[in-house]
């Protein structure tokens, strides 16, 4: 259990903040006492975030919508962060992904992945570390990434590829930034049941990807972890809040992965080999496509 108020006063932006595991990083950030700017792509859904985490916590909410694929949209989501005080935190968490044999992604669906993921996060971060080294404020980058930074991962290849790029990243800034105080820090987590996660790697409904009891369908998900579960976003949020506080201000350059030890057994996406045409053509019809 961290300490009461260990992020009083700290301004958080998390990118992805009013969805699955970026709001469930809001609402701890929240309870911890930080001051909270959420961005993406849909106002209403940022608005509602907003509405509850102020209802729960009484925080302090900005929100922002912005396209983190489109780099002057960024530049100014920072201007108008910044305007209202400087930020603390970055949570790089915007993210994008789905299940296809990699032989059929057209350029657009690979752009599709890499573009919020990779493209985004690092327009993300360039802006939040120069306003840092400028104005001479420390500063935190914690990318939420995935374990296809240690395994790979068969049909999602353009995620595990933006993620491991991100990983790199985290590295390479630890050291280049962290003299001036700046530390980059990542975790990587295994299956978290949120909706977001449910529609991009399960379109066919329960196979590999189900929800929180474990059930029918869910029955190889849970069988794969040693654990014998899939993760809580609040699990998440913990360790979140713990590597962006000051309790963790000898971390720097390292990824904790949080997945109950899956992927020291499998990537996760395994299963899918034994998938024939006619599964293929259920999922890519199960996105309408
Ligand atoms: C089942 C086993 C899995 C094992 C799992 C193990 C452990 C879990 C590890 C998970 C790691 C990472 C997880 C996550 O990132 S979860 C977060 C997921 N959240 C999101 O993806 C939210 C954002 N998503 C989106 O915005 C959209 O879903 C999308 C990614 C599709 C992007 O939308 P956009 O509007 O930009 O894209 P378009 O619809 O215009 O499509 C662009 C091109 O992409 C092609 N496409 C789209 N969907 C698919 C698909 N499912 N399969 C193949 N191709 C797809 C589309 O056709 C367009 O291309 P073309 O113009 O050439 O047709
Ligand atoms: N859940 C899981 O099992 C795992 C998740 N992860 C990682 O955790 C993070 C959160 O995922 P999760 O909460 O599950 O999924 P969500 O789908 O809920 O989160 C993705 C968020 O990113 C935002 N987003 C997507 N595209 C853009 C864009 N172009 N610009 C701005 N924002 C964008 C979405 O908001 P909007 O659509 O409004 O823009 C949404 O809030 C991601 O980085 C994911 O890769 C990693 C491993 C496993």
């Amino acid at each position: 259990m961290l300490q009461d108020g260990l992020l009083r006063g700290r301004r958080i932006l998390i990118t992805g903040g009013g969805t699955g595991l970026g709001l469930a990083m809001a609402d701890r950030f929240a309870a911890l006492g930080a001051q909270l700017v959420l961005s993406g792509r849909r106002a209403e859904v940022l608005a509602a975030a907003r509405d509850g985490l102020v209802a729960r916590h009484g925080a302090s909410v900005q929100t922002l919508p912005c396209d983190v694929r489109d780099a002057a949209a960024v530049e100014a989501m920072f201007d108008a962060a910044w305007q209202q005080g400087p930020l603390d935190v970055l949570v790089n968490n915007a993210a994008a992904t789905f299940i296809a044999q990699t032989e059929r992604l057209s350029a657009r669906a690979a752009d599709a992945i890499l573009g919020p993921t990779l493209h985004g996060a690092l327009y993300c971060t360039l802006q939040a570390g120069r306003r840092w080294l400028d104005s001479g404020r420390p500063g935190v980058v914690l990318s939420i990434l995935s374990t296809s930074t240690r395994t790979g991962r068969a049909f999602t290849v353009p995620s595990a590829m933006a993620k491991s790029a991100l990983l790199a990243m985290t590295r390479s800034l630890a050291v280049e930034w962290g003299p001036q105080g700046i530390r980059s820090v990542a975790i990587a987590p295994g299956p978290f049941p949120t909706a977001g996660a449910g529609q991009a790697l399960d379109p066919t409904a329960g196979r590999a990807f189900a929800d929180a009891a474990p059930g029918a369908g869910a029955a190889a998900a849970y069988a794969a972890n040693p654990l014998g579960r899939v993760g809580r976003p609040p699990e998440l949020a913990e360790l979140a809040a713990f590597l962006v506080s000051d309790s963790a201000a000898y971390i720097n350059g390292e990824m904790v992965a949080i997945d109950g030890g899956q992927h020291l057994r499998t990537s996760g996406a395994e299963d899918l080999l034994a998938w024939g045409p006619d599964d293929w053509a259920r999922a890519r019809a199960g996105r309408g496509g």
